[in-house]
Order: C-alpha cells, then structure tokens, then sequence
C-alpha cells in the first residue's frame, strides 16, 4: 500500500490533521492524479466547520481547485490519458440522465457528486477525478495560476453571466476575497464597469488594482447601497455577491438599477431580508449562481489562458493549512492562498 501527505478533516471542530493516508485506486471512469498545486476556497472552510445544512462526513479530504497530472486510469477511461494536466472542480460528477444534465444545467444535477466534500478533493498529493468532469488544464500555463480558475474562476465567470449585463454596464462585485477579485477581472474583461464593496481597505486596492472604477468600504458607510447608487448614475445594472456575510446581500439588492439582477454567490449559512415592494416595482431579479458547468469551466479556463485574468496569489505548503483557515476566517487573505502540494 502506497501513502500519501493530506490534509484531513476528523470533525467540524477540531483543526485538520495533516497525515499520511493511502493513496486511492481508479474506479473505471477514474483518474489518479498527482497534485501539485491546491487553491483554498472558503467552501473549503465552510464544509471543514460543518457549515451548511448538507454537511460532509468526517473524515474527508477537502479541496476542489486542483491542479495537476494524470498517473493512472480506470480501464473505462477515454477522455484523459497518463501525463494529461487536469484538475478537480466542486462539480466532481454528475449522472448524466437527469432533467437537468440533460438541458445543460448539469450544477444542479440532483445525483451529482462534490469535490473536497463527498469526495475526497485536493489537499492531498494525490487525487481521483472522474474523467468525464474534470476539467482539462492547457499546456503552457502555470499549475499555481491556473487552480484559482478551478472553482473560484468559473464561479464568479457564471455568476456573471447570470447577472444578464451587458457590455457598458455597472456591475457590483461585493465581496473582493479570493471570488471576488477575479470577478473584477471577468467584468473587465467581459466588458462591463466594475464598482467593488467590501468590509476590507486591502481588498478594496486590490479591487482598484485590478480595474474596478468605484469602490466603497461597508464598513465604513452609512448607507452603502445608496453611496453605490450615487457613484453609478442610478444603481448598477447587475451585482455579483461573494461576500461571507449576510449583510452584504440587501445591500447588493439595494444597488440595483431599476430592472436589475443580483446573482448571489458567496454562502454564509444565514438568510436575508428582501423587501417585496421594490423588489416588484422596480422589476429586480435575484438569482442563485453554482460554479459552472463544463462547458462554462472550459471558457472560464480559455479567458486565462489568453491573459486575461491574473490571480493574486499567494503559496504556501499544505502544512499550513490550519493557520490559512484562521487567517481566511478573520478575512486576512488577500487574493487567493494557492497551496505547494509537493
Ligand atoms: N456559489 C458557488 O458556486 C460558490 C463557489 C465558490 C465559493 N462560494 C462561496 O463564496 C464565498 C466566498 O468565497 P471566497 O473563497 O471568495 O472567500 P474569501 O474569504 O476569500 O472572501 C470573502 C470576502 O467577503 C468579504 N466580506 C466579508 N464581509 C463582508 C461584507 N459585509 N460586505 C462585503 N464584503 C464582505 C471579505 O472581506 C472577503 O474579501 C464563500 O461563502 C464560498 O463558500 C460559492
Ligand atoms: C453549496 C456549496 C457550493 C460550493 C461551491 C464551491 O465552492
Ligand atoms: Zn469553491
Ligand atoms: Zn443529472
């Protein structure tokens, strides 16, 4: 039996155990994979607390934005080959056969299977994917860069999309972590102006730094949706919301334009307020966004591999990974922390 280092999730209160376990066997649809590089999303963060109503069984492996190079296969397996680039994603398997897989909506597949969570994902040196869903990482292109597009980068990517802008608009981006600020990005690049909200000054800079043309501090406003309202000649057309916190979402709502759509994405375990009235009279839509589809993963990919997304990034060793979380759980990290998986 071979080993591997990985980080490993006991129960929702304890830190992670970074230890020695076996390195799994390919199913026939499977692909082992060595990781070099693993992003740290905050859904890592919130399947290790336990957060949300589905929770993970203990003891799993998190991660869902690995990147890194096939060793083996199941004997079922066509699309990858041995030395292939691929990574693992949130959307680690779908069925297929479903309402939803079969009119392009595989994220909401009922049957669906989720990386780091209820399968065992990318803190570790070695990982399965099924190499029917895993995303395929062009040569040429930095394993470390790369893996923040992995979750963080087709997110915010279809979270846009589904805010139904247009080039020339005002988009929000609330929340600047690590989704956020390379939605800052996508909305550039897809051509939409970009007003930024956070709680943080550094987040904020960092927003500036990668184009957003207002930004506001929530944290230092007395009314933030309507500061928005004013820096944007009437409210944004659209708004993405990655913030960790549930006072950021009335506020998105709140700077819609007449006509606007709010695509909700971050995921603190709490609700919020929506009020009815303006809700109908100005003709608003909220609307939840899940990571995207294979499809959307392979143009999310696309617009980084032409250059235009940058990740900010930081790496560290796995061994890290408990002092990461707490400094992520305290809204230190700015960008993405990326972890050496060597
Ligand atoms: N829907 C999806 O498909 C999907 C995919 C990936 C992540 N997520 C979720 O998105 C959220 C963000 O993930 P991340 O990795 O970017 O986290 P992160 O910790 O890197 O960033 C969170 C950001 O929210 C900011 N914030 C906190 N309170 C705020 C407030 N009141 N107003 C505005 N901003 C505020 C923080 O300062 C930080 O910049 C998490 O809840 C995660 O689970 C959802
Ligand atoms: C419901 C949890 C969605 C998490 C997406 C990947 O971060
Ligand atoms: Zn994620
Ligand atoms: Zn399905």
């Amino acid at each position: 039996m071979s080993t591997m280092k990985a980080a490993v999730v006991r129960s929702f209160t304890d830190d992670l155990d970074v230890t020695e376990i076996e390195v799994p066997t390919p199913g026939p649809y499977e692909a082992l994979v060595r990781v070099e590089y693993s992003g740290v999303c905050h859904t890592d963060l919130h399947a290790a607390h336990g957060d949300w109503p589905v929770k993970p069984t203990p003891p799993f492996v998190p991660g869902h934005e690995g990147a890194g190079t096939v060793v083996a296969i199941g004997d079922r397996v066509t699309r990858v080959a041995e030395g292939d680039r691929v990574g693992n994603a949130w959307l680690w398997s779908a069925c297929g056969e479903c309402e939803y897989c079969e009119t392009g909506w595989e994220t909401l597949c009922p049957n669906q299977r989720n990386g780091g969570y209820a399968v065992d994902g990318s803190f570790g040196q070695y990982m399965l994917v099924d190499s029917r869903y895993c995303p395929i990482i062009p040569d040429g292109v930095s394993m470390a860069a790369v893996a923040p597009i992995l979750c963080a980068g087709v997110t915010v990517y279809k979270g846009l999309k589904r805010t139904d802008t247009k080039p020339g608009d005002w988009v929000l981006v609330s929340g600047v972590g690590g989704l956020g600020h390379i939605a800052v990005q996508y909305a550039i690049a897809m051509g939409r102006r970009v007003a930024a909200v956070d709680v943080d000054e550094s987040k904020l800079a960092l927003a500036r730094k990668h184009g957003a043309e207002v930004t506001v501090n929530a944290s230092m406003s007395d009314d933030p949706a309507a500061e928005l309202q004013g820096l944007t000649g009437g409210g944004v057309h659209g708004a993405l919301v990655t913030a960790v916190n549930g006072h950021a979402f009335p506020q998105a709502v709140g700077a819609l334009r007449r006509g606007g759509t709010v695509s909700l994405v971050g995921l603190p375990p709490e609700s919020f307020p929506l009020d009815i009235f303006t809700t109908v009279l100005f003709g608003l839509t909220v609307r939840g966004s899940i990571v995207g589809t294979r499809k959307d993963m392979a143009e999310a990919i696309d617009f980084f591999v032409r250059g235009k997304i940058d990740p900010t990034y930081t790496v560290r060793p796995l061994d890290d990974i408990n002092a990461i979380f707490a400094e992520m759980q305290a809204g230190r990290i700015d960008g993405r922390v990326v972890m050496d998986m060597s």
